[in-house]
């Protein structure tokens, strides 16, 4: 059934208008600092829908590729401005939706406006390269073209700059989009999509169903019509989205876990590390697949690294995201609470040792909130040092050697980020070179992604391609290699 309130029941938007799904049922989002406040509705939609979705894409992908770049760029401009303009109220969303505090919300609503800046200018950018021919009177050159319809499938951890970093070079480059966020933050992503219709996107470029991922998702991973598919979220989803994409000749990318660890040396500044610490692996309730899970620390300064971490993170307040005095919101949903409880178990059952945090934090709206949790005594062969957890926990470990601490570092499958905290320079490069993670950050949190670089993993991290900046170029468009004689 569909809600009777309209204000809070977001439709699909098809074909340039927004309209109810076949099944006339709906997801309910709700907030996690207070599961009896609904967020808003989304319509659980059905094949049909998607179908209708891929129909429209496909015709207006034909007009959209013949715009000039510089065409398609200024309507990126003003989805930007329209972004801006609605920061506040957008922001305000995300938190309620999934969290994280007012702050974040609004530093990732800000990122989102820059993000599609930098792609508006992509389209005055070079879209190709001339090659000299063995034969001296051809002209032969590359040229850049899009590659079709694109879907996006995207989590509710960053909903609004997931999205943009993956519609923004998509658009640009001449493809149209299909966006299905995530269930529990699809209310955010949908006035995301009210800025494209605001700034006059032609109708059917941008497309934006949602429902579950075993129906939606699938139909995109399934869809013959549905060129390329970009994906961000767990391992097993994605890993199932490239199979099934790869199965029928399509084309993907995938960003998924980290289990990103923290290099503290004997030579670091103490303070600066311990707040990489804090701010990397407890910031977005450690919901961020660049978060710090794994803190490494040589033995000369562990007792000191330990003490100061406590002293700091009692200091954390939790609470509600919209009130100015939390630092640390919710967990964004029911089951990844549940889960993050589950790690902590589990971590003292393999003998690890609590020693801070560790239980939920009693309120009186029944908050998913947690404590913020450090483990000490941490050894690699634990889930808790193996298994992206993806809440605010820290696990520590205590080495001898810098080179030590890197061959721990590397002993997971994931290879998304890695720092290390050392004013030795033969540790930083040897860190730089032996370190297996696609984001290498040296006296730095392992978290903060800067959108006009490359970002992805290595090993079970990410399908070895690159998001962001140029490399989305490789991504969302291919080649055509043009020979013209006279
Ligand atoms: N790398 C990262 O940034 C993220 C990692 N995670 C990890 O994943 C864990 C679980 O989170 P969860 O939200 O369930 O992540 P998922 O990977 O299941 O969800 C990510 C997206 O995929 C969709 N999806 C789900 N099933 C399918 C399917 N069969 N085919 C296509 N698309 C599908 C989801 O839709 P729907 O929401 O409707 O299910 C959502 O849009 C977390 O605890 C964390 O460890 C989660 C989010 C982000
Ligand atoms: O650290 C960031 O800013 C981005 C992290 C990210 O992409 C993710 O958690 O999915």
């Amino acid at each position: 059934m569909q809600p009777t309130t309209q204000t809070q029941n977001f439709l699909n938007f098809i074909n340039g208008k927004w309209s109810q799904s076949d099944s006339s049922e709906v997801i309910e989002s709700t907030n996690p600092a207070n599961p009896a406040e609904t967020v808003g509705y989304v319509q659980s939609s059905t094949k049909q829908d998607l179908e209708q979705a891929v129909e429209s894409s496909k015709n207006a992908q034909k007009k959209w590729k013949k715009l000039s770049g510089a065409e398609r760029g200024n309507l990126l401009f003003k989805a930007a401005e329209v972004l801006e303009n609605n920061i506040e109220d957008i922001a305000e969303t995300m938190t309620r939706e999934m969290g994280k505090t007012l702050p974040e919300a609004k530093g990732e609503t800000n990122r989102g406006v820059a993000i599609l800046r930098y792609y508006a200018g992509e389209g005055m950018r070079s879209e190709g390269d001339v090659i000299p021919s063995t034969d001296s009177s051809a002209l032969m050159f590359s040229k850049r073209v899009p590659l079709g319809v694109v879907g996006v499938i995207t989590p509710w951890n960053f909903p609004v700059a997931i999205p943009l970093w993956k519609m923004a070079p998509a658009l640009i480059y001449g493809n149209a989009v299909i966006l299905k966020p995530a269930s529990e933050a699809a209310v955010t992503a949908a006035k995301v999509i009210e800025c494209f219709e605001k700034a006059g996107l032609p109708e059917g470029v941008v497309n934006f169903v949602t429902g579950k991922g075993s129906v939606i998702g699938q139909g995109l991973a399934e869809h013959k019509d549905v060129t390329a598919v970009t994906f961000t979220g767990s391992n097993a989803t994605g890993n199932h989205i490239g199979q099934t994409v790869a199965a029928r000749g399509g084309k993907y990318q995938l960003e998924m876990g980290g289990k990103n660890p923290l290099i503290v040396a004997d030579d670091c500044d103490l303070d600066l590390a311990v707040d990489a610490a804090i701010s990397g692996g407890l910031k977005s309730t450690g919901q961020k697949c660049t978060c710090s899970s794994r803190v490494i620390v040589q033995e000369g300064i562990y007792d000191q690294f330990k003490q100061k971490l406590l002293e700091k993170v009692n200091e954390i307040t939790v609470g509600d995201g919209l009130k100015e005095q939390s630092w640390m919101g919710p967990c964004a949903t029911k089951s990844q609470y549940e889960n993050v409880q589950k790690y902590i178990e589990i971590g003292q059952k393999e003998g690890a040792k609590l020693i801070y945090g560790g239980s939920p934090v009693d309120n009186d709206t029944n908050g998913y909130y947690l404590e913020p949790t450090i483990f000490d005594q941490v050894e690699t062969s634990m889930a808790i040092a193996q298994e992206e957890i993806f809440g605010p926990v820290l696990a520590l470990m205590k080495v001898r050697t810098v080179e030590e601490a890197i061959e721990l570092a590397n002993d997971v499958e994931f290879g998304l980020s890695a720092s290390i905290f050392s004013k030795n320079i033969d540790h930083i490069l040897s860190f730089i070179d032996d370190i297996e993670a696609g984001l290498v950050r040296i006296n730095s949190e392992t978290a903060g992604v800067e959108l006009q670089a490359p970002f992805g993993g290595m090993k079970a991290s990410s399908s070895y391609s690159r998001e962001q900046g140029e490399a989305a170029k490789e991504f969302f468009t291919t080649y055509k290699t043009v020979f013209l004689k006279g």
